[in-house]
């Protein structure tokens, strides 16, 4: 396979380690998304791959060839960068243009190229005008527009729908899905909008504090976090952490929650046999915590709390609950001590009627319950798929 990417590189700046012996490789077509908070190196890894920044240690592919010390001008990449300046003494029409002239392209090809992508990105009225001339959002749709007419070696696209607004997102990231598609080029995509990252990548690469935590597909990401933190990165509203402790008892396990028993319904799973009587953190995602008040699945059992903030979004609202629980016994709460239960986040109906410091009653069902180590954060146990 020819990937792209980079293999075992390390880059430092300014004396910090800023990637440590990162290795991320895209497939051609693929659509690698690389997610991270802010400063955990993923700029500086596109930038790596277009020879913008020095590495270390470990190499830079591209399409299967090693370019570490090649030349940018020579990687052939395409890129969309946070800040990327247009020519402002060109109009619109030859910035556009500007990459397919620099690599000597025929005119007439530059001219079919350029006139095809403004019409996709609906920037026909604005050819004639210079940059200084363009809204922030039709300055980042050129700059889109720029690296989307060339066929590069690789597409390396760092936040490129910053400037756009909710509509123009949805359109532009759709039709960066379909020229990667089309052209087959490899792609490197950075956003930090975890929501944009999943709706589009072929895989997700997860980044914090220059390592990459976990890739695979965005369902992987999503159904089995490696640990806590890509748990709580991935998924809004974010999945909610209840500290609990695993219990058995004739046979069966449960989650001890506050005074209240999460019943698994089967003998302790194997991953978890080596933290029976021990603190777990459990991770329960939205759609698997809900209103009491609108009918109780019988595996579920009900939860006390009060609604800390409530969100409507049309379709739903996002209720917080804090559920004021902690794990009884000796060590309570061992997650910064004397934890005060955890946060759930549930959909409630749109017409419920719920405000801030309301008490209200949610269900939860153990089995969807996600289970953490609390000392390491570390996955014991995801729940099974839902097919
Ligand atoms: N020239 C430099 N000298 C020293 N440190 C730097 C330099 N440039 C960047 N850094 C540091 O490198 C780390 C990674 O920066 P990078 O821009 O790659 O992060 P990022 O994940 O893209 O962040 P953001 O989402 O905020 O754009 C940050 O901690 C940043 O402070």
């Amino acid at each position: 396979m020819a990937d792209t990417g980079v293999e075992g590189v390390t880059v430092v700046r300014g004396g910090t380690t800023v990637l440590r012996d990162v290795t991320l490789l895209a497939a051609d077509g693929e659509l690698l998304v690389v997610l991270g908070p802010s400063g955990s190196g993923k700029s500086t890894l596109l930038r790596a791959v277009a020879g913008l920044d020095e590495v270390r240690s470990g190499d830079v592919l591209i399409r299967g060839r090693r370019v570490t010390r090649v030349p940018s001008a020579e990687r052939h990449v395409a890129m969309v960068f946070q800040s990327s300046a247009l020519l402002p003494f060109l109009d619109v029409a030859h910035n556009l243009g500007w990459g397919l002239r620099v690599q000597h392209r025929p005119e007439a090809e530059v001219q079919q190229r350029v006139s095809g992508r403004a019409r996709q990105l609906r920037l026909g009225r604005l050819l004639g005008r210079r940059p200084r001339e363009l809204s922030g959002g039709e300055r980042g749709l050129v700059g889109i527009g720029r690296a989307l007419v060339q066929v590069p070696d690789v597409f390396l696209l760092d936040e490129p729908l910053g400037d756009l607004d909710a509509v123009q997102r949805v359109e532009v990231r759709r039709q960066i899905v379909d020229v990667v598609r089309t052209l087959g080029v490899p792609t490197l995509y950075v956003t930090h909008d975890p929501a944009e990252g999943l709706v589009i990548a072929d895989r997700v690469a997860l980044l914090h504090e220059g390592r990459v935590v976990q890739v695979g597909r965005p369902r992987e990401l999503y159904e089995r976090p490696v640990d806590v933190f890509v748990a709580g990165f991935i998924g809004d509203p974010p999945i909610g952490l209840l500290p609990a402790r695993l219990v058995s008892a004739g046979g069966q396990a449960g989650f001890r929650v506050g005074t209240r028993t999460l019943p698994l319904w089967q003998p302790v799973p194997p991953p978890l046999l080596d933290h029976v009587g021990r603190e777990v953190l459990l991770g329960l995602r939205p759609e698997d915590v809900h209103d009491a008040a609108a009918g109780q699945d019988p595996d579920t059992v009900a939860l006390d709390g009060v609604v800390s903030h409530v969100e409507y979004t049309g379709r739903h609202q996002v209720v917080a609950v804090v559920v004021d629980a902690p794990p009884d016994g000796p060590g309570g709460g061992a997650l910064g001590g004397g934890s005060p239960g955890g946060t759930l986040h549930s959909f409630y109906a749109s017409r419920a009627v719920v405000r801030p410091g309301d008490a209200v009653r949610v269900t939860v069902d153990a089995a969807r319950a996600h289970v953490f180590d609390p000392a390491t954060g570390r996955a014991l146990r995801h729940p099974p798929d839902r097919r």
